[in-house]
């Protein structure tokens, strides 16, 4: 067996050293056989640095992508229970270390942050620039001088300025509500988790790129609605967004970049000339996404410098900040300021998105949650007035656990990725370098000992210094992630939900409409979401009509 195995590697290394005698059939047996164990070490030898690791047996090739597509996310709670908190999972051939204990989570995330500060790149974003070149993927050294050139511009200061515009954004979502909360019963459904993702694109729109995409002017027929430019733009966007499939449902190069890694790119080179395949629709919505993203940044950079000082959108800032040094320039190229401004798209419109409509559909269901909060949001004052960026911080505080208890229950992201830059031990684990650890803070936040009756929404158990409160490690709600790499959108996302809640409560209370299934079925792309989603009834509060 060991001379056949020596020989068919001969073979595969040095064809012409074959003995010119041999017989075609034993140079076939050695081909097979060469051929079988190159395979054999291709698929194992990223697992075999972690076979300490505990985990459920692996299917050869594809992992355990089936529990994935079958069960969703859950199934990291399920394995957490049976393997512990760390324990391996195969995202087809290659092997995720997860982690699902808070005081790991902290080993990761913050203690051993140096050697674990990249993320892991998933192959459904391989074949896209646009996508690797925001501040998601990016990697050491640039990734820290773009977070440090950027992160003033998620400070408080600079997002208070921003409450006018998400404001009139807000607005324009309760006119739709308005509508259907003044139309005969059978009409008075509303898509919420759609609207919700129309309301935070528009958002992203206003704050991001300082354009008016107008999706929930056109949902309240209202103004015209967006142009066709935008809306070109959008539904590229949308189309881009909706291939990153982590479970086998993607394209052919994605899903031999599962798999087999080494075969998606020449797959994706090829199947991108062969027109209808979903290769060749990605490519080419992913280059026109990535033209058009160039041409707003070149737009906005002809615009000059005086013209965009006036302008509070991200990639006016972005620009000036470049301007400001020639290290910037060298830093921000175009492409990389293109990609860090579409990256608003991708993180923080299905994700703020989601976050609202699973807050509203979690209130509808709970009467006594609902009491509460329309008291807190009654005494804030005459119906018209907008909540400053400080009122939003202090003066609700049941809002906040309202949300937080959302977030929880259902949590957008409910895997983090990072990998290794240099060998490290997690929890008696020793991890090379190039390891996948994975965050789950999905499972973090259904673990009983630190969420009593996980399964109850609940939002007291975040009341300001309450026993339960008191006794949770600081890192078991974590649904921004956390360390040096958190997510820099929080404030940013949680503003935009506040102020829309304000506004909508104020107004309207909500039912769960009969035509939504109970519990929602939910389904697991780059992120969570409702997969029919969240269809609400909407009522006018006695008395209460919306103003202009
Ligand atoms: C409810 C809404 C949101 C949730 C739940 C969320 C969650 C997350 C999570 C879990 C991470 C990974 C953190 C880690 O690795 O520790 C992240 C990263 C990131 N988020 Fe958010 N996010 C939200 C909204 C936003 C918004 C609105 C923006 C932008 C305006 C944004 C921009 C980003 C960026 C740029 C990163 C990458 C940071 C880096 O690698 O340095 N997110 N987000």
């Amino acid at each position: 067996m060991e001379s056949l195995v020596a020989a068919a590697a001969a073979t595969v290394r040095e064809p012409w050293l074959l003995p010119c005698c041999a017989s075609s059939s034993t140079l076939l047996a050695s081909c097979f056989v060469g051929g079988a164990v190159m395979l054999l070490v291709y698929f194992y030898a990223p697992s075999w640095g972690l076979r300490r690791v505990p985990g459920p047996p692996a299917i050869p090739v594809v992992g355990h992508l089936p529990l994935l597509a079958a069960h969703g996310p859950d199934v990291f709670g399920v394995l957490a229970k049976k393997y512990g908190p760390i324990f391996r999972f195969h995202l087809g051939r290659q092997p995720l270390v997860i982690v699902a204990e808070a005081e790991l989570c902290k080993e990761v995330g913050i203690r051993q942050f140096k050697s674990i500060a990249n993320r892991s790149l998933p192959a459904p974003i391989a074949g896209s620039p646009l996508h690797q070149k925001g501040l998601f993927f990016t990697r050491d050294a640039r990734w820290s001088a773009m977070r440090n050139t950027i992160i003033s511009l998620y400070q408080p200061s600079h997002l208070a300025g921003l409450i006018p515009t998400m404001q009139s954004c807000v607005v324009r979502a309760g006119e739709v509500i308005e509508e259907a909360a003044s139309a005969a019963s059978e009409h008075s459904n509303v898509d919420f988790s759609d609207l919700s993702l129309k309301l935070a694109t528009d958002v992203i729109g206003q704050a991001a790129f300082g354009v008016d995409f107008g999706l929930t002017a056109a949902a309240a027929a209202t103004h015209t609605g967006a142009d066709d430019e935008a809306a070109e733009f959008i539904r590229e966007h949308v189309h881009s967004t909706t291939s990153l499939k982590m479970d086998l449902s993607g394209s052919l190069s994605i899903v031999l970049g599962l798999i087999a890694p080494a075969l998606q790119e020449p797959a994706r080179r090829l199947l991108s000339r062969v027109p209808a395949t979903a290769d060749w629709r990605i490519v080419r919505t992913n280059e026109r996404l990535r033209a058009r993203v160039e041409a707003i940044v070149a737009r906005r950079e002809r615009a000059g410098r005086e013209a965009r000082r006036e302008r509070r959108d991200f990639l006016s800032a972005v620009l000036n900040a470049r301007d400001g040094s020639d290290n910037m320039r060298t830093l921000l190229t175009p492409d990389y300021v293109g990609a860090l401004t579409y990256e608003h798209l991708l993180a923080g419109s299905a994700t703020t998105a989601f976050t609202l409509s699973s807050a509203v559909y979690l209130v509808a269901g709970h009467r006594e949650v609902e009491a509460k909060l329309l008291d807190e949001v009654d005494r804030f004052g005459p119906l018209d007035a907008v909540p400053t960026a400080d009122d939003l911080d202090h003066k609700f505080p049941y809002l906040d656990q309202v949300i937080k208890e959302a977030m929880r229950f259902y949590t957008v992201s409910p895997l983090i990725a990072r990998e290794t830059s240099e060998q490290v031990e997690i929890g008696g684990y020793t991890l090379p370098k190039g390891t996948w650890v994975w965050l789950a803070p999905g499972v973090l936040a259904r673990d009983a000992a630190q969420f009593p009756e996980p399964g109850e929404f609940r939002p007291e158990r975040f009341e300001a210094g309450c026993e339960e409160e008191r006794r949770r490690h600081a890192y078991a709600h974590v649904p921004f992630g956390l360390g040096p790499r958190a997510c820099p959108g929080r404030r940013f996302a949680l503003q935009e939900a506040k102020l829309a809640m304000v506004h909508l409560y104020r107004r309207f209370v909500f039912r769960r409409s009969p035509r939504m299934e109970s519990p929602p079925e939910l389904q697991f792309g780059m992120v969570l979401s409702f997969r029919r989603g969240v269809k609400l009834t909407a009522r006018h509060r006695l008395g209460r009509q919306i103003t202009r």
